[in-house]
């Protein structure tokens, strides 16, 4: 599936202005694009700045599920950058509306088995839900079926559900013990957080949650339901939640095959690539069945900023 005309790169102040006075909104993808890991990337602040001074909107938009939208505040702050938990969407809290809304787990009674990070069990835990796993430290121990506390005393019989996503802290206890709730297989439910294979770092290009995921899925011999973009369910909640006109806003991302098929599947109004994460200029060329094409794209974000400011 391929977009309908030749990506624009974005690389004279004319083009700038134009692509900037086209939408009212812009959906941001965060790894890759406007960090990478704790490395901010040249102009982020700037450039929200000055999207802020033309009144347009910002949302951010993360298949990273290890934080969640209030950590994920705290993290722009660090940045110098002001963002409320309302305009930050993760992978991890597309998964906890996933186990609320479509699976109807009940909260107090339903738990849910956590492959990952805090990110999940927080948005879990503001929707009521008790999750187990995650980044309790007894699954830091080494592995021995004989000793595992989650297999000597038993599984918990109220787990209804696992949600698996990114954990730069993956043991073979943990892929275990989620491999023995995954063996329920008429009772709980597989979601995952995002299916991205690789985690865009400064100078490096790292295993994703994917990978990780995909390795729960083999072992259990069961499809996840992934949550994060390009799940349209994701884009429809945020959609509805700031009841946005689709044609008046524009996908930034770093991945293909999340973030650009998000915005054209999603018919929203443009999308822009950034080379600042996963993707290369002929990625972004190429004609292929295998991925969509962005309307725009730039080297990186503050390459635009630079622009206007000419
Ligand atoms: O492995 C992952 O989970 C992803 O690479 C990563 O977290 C993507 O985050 P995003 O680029 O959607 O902000
Ligand atoms: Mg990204």
């Amino acid at each position: 599936m391929t977009g309908t005309a030749t990506p624009i790169k974005i690389t004279t102040k004319e083009v700038a202005n134009d692509f900037l006075n086209r939408y009212d909104t812009f959906l941001f993808d965060c790894d890759g694009v406007l960090w990478l890991g704790n490395h901010v990337l040249p102009h982020t602040k700037e450039f929200l700045d000055t999207l802020a001074a033309l009144g347009k909107k910002t949302i951010f938009v993360t298949n990273n599920s290890t934080k969640s939208r209030l950590s994920y505040t705290k993290k722009f702050a660090s940045f110098g950058i002001t963002v409320k938990e309302e305009q930050i969407f993760t992978s991890g809290y597309a998964s906890a509306i996933y186990v609320r809304d479509f699976l109807k787990l009940q909260p107090g009674k339903d738990k849910v088995w956590v492959f990952g990070e805090t990110g999940i069990s927080e948005e879990l835990k503001k929707m009521g839900y008790e999750s187990l796993g995650g980044a309790d430290p007894r699954l830091q121990t080494p592995f021995d079926a004989s000793t595992s506390p989650f297999l000597v005393d038993g599984l918990d019989e109220d787990v209804r559900a696992v949600i698996a996503g990114l954990d730069p802290n993956i043991n073979y206890h943990k892929l275990a013990i989620t491999l023995q709730y995954l063996q329920q297989k008429d009772k709980v439910h597989f979601v995952g957080t995002n299916v991205d294979s690789t985690f865009p770092q400064k100078g490096y290009t790292f295993p994703g949650a994917g990978s990780m995921i995909e390795s729960i899925a083999f072992s259990s011999g069961r499809r996840p339901a992934y949550c994060g973009k390009p799940n349209m369910n994701m884009l429809n909640t945020i959609v509805s939640a700031f009841d946005l006109e689709k044609s008046k806003c524009c996908m930034v991302g770093d991945r293909l095959n999340t973030d650009m098929k998000f915005g054209v599947e999603g018919k929203l109004g443009g999308t822009l690539l950034v080379l600042s994460g996963i993707e290369t200029e002929e990625r972004a060329l190429e004609i292929s069945e295998e991925h969509v094409n962005p309307k725009f794209f730039a080297e990186k974000l503050g390459d635009i900023y630079e622009l206007t400011k000419q």
